[in-house]
């Protein structure tokens, strides 16, 4: 379970001599369910929101704590835990290939060279993508990038997976079907979207409007709630 107390997340303006700006205002939060999705305006502070489930930001005060663990004090047990889905695969593909990439993600676990290789190849096998392994990531299509970052980041074994607009930049098909793995994923799920089909599939969905929670619950009542500030 992830709590978030009391967390604001506060930048200086730059080249201003202006008080810091407020990106986020005092969340509080209990995430338990299985399937969570984050909705709400460009620069509403979605993205500000996911980054503190897994420590990648700090919270300016307030705490943030995954399975009782502290994002800042105990970052890399967190790290562990939680897994990051980028919406631009290519921010978090480190090397070359995709089978290089799995088996960066799996080198603590497996410390043999051979049995890693073999494990990388295996787990790209299934994800259907095991034919482009040794290609270029810059070869891939966006699908098979973003296949290849889930496949990289389920190799770490992850309990929770925050995905941060992770079908945006795919077409029709290649979205249904990242929807389609995401709905299988034993994990624990917490995804920001602009597609509201997609945020509807949730179990509880939070509008974040201007660094607040605006709406929180039902799908469709939270979903309302958006739409109907979004036409004010
Ligand atoms: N490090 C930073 N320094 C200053 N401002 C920032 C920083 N990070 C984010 N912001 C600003 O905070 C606001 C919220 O950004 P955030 O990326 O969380 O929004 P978002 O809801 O994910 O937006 P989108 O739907 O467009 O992806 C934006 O106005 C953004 O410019």
């Amino acid at each position: 379970m992830i709590q978030l107390r009391d967390v604001s997340v506060r930048v200086p303006v730059i080249g201003r001599n202006a008080p810091d700006r407020t990106l986020l205002d005092a969340v509080s939060l209990d995430l338990t369910e299985h399937r969570i999705a984050v909705i709400g305006a460009n620069g509403s502070g979605k993205s500000t929101l996911l980054r503190l489930l897994n420590g990648l930001r700090t919270p300016s005060s307030g705490q943030v704590l995954v399975a009782g663990h502290d994002t800042v004090e105990e970052a890399k047990t967190v790290r562990s835990l939680v897994g990051f889905v980028f919406t631009d695969p290519l921010a978090q593909l480190l090397m070359p290939t995709p089978v290089e990439d799995v088996e960066l993600s799996l080198r603590t676990r497996i410390r043999n060279r051979v049995a890693r290789a073999d494990a990388a190849q295996r787990l790209l096998d299934e994800r259907g993508i095991g034919r482009v392994a040794h290609q270029s990531i810059y070869d891939l299509s966006g699908g098979e990038r973003q296949l290849v970052a889930l496949t990289s980041v389920l190799a770490v074994e992850p309990e929770v997976i925050v995905a941060d607009e992770p079908t945006t930049l795919l077409d029709l098909r290649n979205k249904l079907m990242l929807r389609d793995i995401f709905e299988t994923l034993p994990q624990q799920l917490i995804f920001s979207t602009h597609d509201l089909d997609f945020a509807r599939e949730a179990q509880r969905v939070i509008v974040i409007d201007g660094g607040r929670v605006m709406a929180d619950g039902d799908p469709d009542a939270a979903i309302a709630a958006y739409a109907g500030a979004m036409r004010a």
